[in-house]
């Protein structure tokens, strides 16, 4: 369907930051015909099937999320206000271990799915188990997704062997390269400390066999490092960096605790960050150099991690965080500027996977977000960027459009049977409920 949007603020984050007010948008079928200042000529009024007049609205690219584990939507709230290791080994793995298999990652990725498009997300990188379900479940929402199957070396759900891991992940890779247009299948490994260097190596060449992505959650807490340094010798990074797995393909997750000789190691390898500021905070993980490895044009993301960790996932409210904790962290409030964090969200992650979306051009594929800027929270309006990053909440978002397809439009999500999802998702709960002791 071909539409126009006019008469809003457009923000392109094109290379010269380009904003309108007024401007237009026109669509045409999945990608962006033009993007221009003003008002939209007669034809193109007549040449759209849907005409949407954005006054007082700002219309901008969708965002991405460069972490998360969809899923987990299943388990918000389930176990806070501890470190990691605990976190991980006395409540996650046991009860993934009890309850995750392709039907809960389907309902988790679709509960996940309507939160992320509901707060202005259009595309997200996912690293879970049965991801056959995540793939399943965004098809069915129409959003965009990189889906990496869960490697590691313990028994998982649906690889109770894990001398299968990389066969299952290989099959995964095989099911879904070129079934749609919005899904990328990947790999992630799950980290150092839960995969051999053997797992590690394997799980890198299938990526590189298929072309695709290798995610990895690398070092994130000050126990890892000390935890890889005593079995293998090296900090985490240089660790990976001596198995061979580090290149433009490598995705590193949290990168919180890197030496100087680890920056140099991922600016020469090309390796991308993804950066989860909020998640690092609430399991007090530590935080990731972010402005260093900017300053090296390191390429840097940034994502939300899964929801039994962050406990939303707004991007929005990720970006406030960031841009707030690197000012207050270095007592320096000129580091990561309100534009910077936005690109994070945006332009940044879009060149990481080398999609062609971040970015409202000619040419691109058409995911883009309207917000409703006639709200008291957004009064007076000087600066796009400064109100994204710092006043704009999730909520804000009205309309969605995916590969030029209306997603959510005045705040409804199309195309989803929403009581059957809630449905599905209260059995769910209600099961991990009862599987939870009473004092839980
Ligand atoms: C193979 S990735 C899925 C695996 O990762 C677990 N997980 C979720 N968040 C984190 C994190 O911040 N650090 C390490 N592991 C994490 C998730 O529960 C799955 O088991
Ligand atoms: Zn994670």
């Amino acid at each position: 369907m071909d539409t126009l949007i006019y008469d809003g603020i457009i923000v392109t984050l094109d290379e010269r930051d380009t904003w309108y007010n007024p401007g237009y948008v026109f669509i045409k079928g999945n990608k962006i015909r033009e993007v221009n200042s003003g008002q939209p000529p007669k034809e193109l009024f007549s040449q759209a099937k849907k005409v949407i007049k954005a006054s007082n609205k700002l219309v901008m690219p969708g965002l991405i999320n460069n972490h998360t584990h969809a899923a987990m939507s299943l388990f918000r709230g389930l176990a806070d206000d501890l470190p990691l290791d605990k976190w991980l080994d006395t409540y996650i793995f046991p009860i993934e271990k009890a309850f995750v298999n392709e039907e809960f990652t389907y309902w988790g990725t679709l509960l996940a799915g309507w939160e992320m498009i509901r707060s202005g997300t259009t595309c997200f990188a996912d690293g879970y188990f049965c991801e056959d379900g995540a793939v399943k479940a965004c098809l069915d929402l129409g959003i965009r997704a990189i889906l990496a199957q869960g490697i590691i070396d313990f028994p998982a759900p649906s690889v109770l062997d894990p001398k299968k891991n990389i066969l299952h992940a290989e099959q995964f890779l095989k099911k879904w390269q070129s079934v749609s247009e919005l899904i990328i299948p990947a790999v992630f490994a799950h980290a150092p400390y839960t995969c051999s260097d053997k797992t590690l190596k394997f799980a890198k060449k299938l990526a590189d066999d298929y072309q695709t992505f290798f995610f990895i959650h690398v070092a994130e807490t000050k126990w890892e490092v000390e935890e890889i340094k005593k079995i293998h010798g090296f900090t985490p990074l240089t660790y990976l960096y001596h198995l061979g797995i580090l290149d433009q393909k490598t995705i590193i997750v949290h990168a919180n605790w890197l030496t100087r000789e680890e920056v140099n190691i991922i600016r020469d390898t090309g390796v991308k960050v993804v950066h989860c500021p909020e998640s690092n905070l609430k399991l007090a993980s530590g935080l990731s150099p972010v402005p260093e490895l900017l300053d090296k044009n390191i390429l840097v993301a940034l994502g939300t991690d899964g929801c039994a960790s962050n406990n939303n996932l707004d991007l929005f409210q990720e970006m406030n965080t960031c841009a707030k904790i690197h000012k207050g962290f270095s007592l320096d409030p000129t580091i990561m500027p309100a534009k910077t964090v936005l690109k994070m969200a945006t332009v940044y992650p879009a060149q990481m996977f080398s999609l062609n979306i971040g970015v409202l051009k000619k040419g691109n594929f058409a995911d883009l977000i309207i917000i409703n800027f006639k709200q008291p929270h957004l009064f007076p309006f000087y600066n796009p960027y400064s109100h994204l990053v710092y006043a704009v909440h999730g909520t804000d978002i009205e309309t969605v459009i995916i590969n030029g397809k209306i997603i959510m439009e005045d705040k409804k999500l199309l195309g989803i049977n929403s009581p059957k999802i809630k449905t599905n998702i209260y059995n769910l709960a209600n099961k991990i409920k009862l599987h939870l002791s009473p004092n839980h």
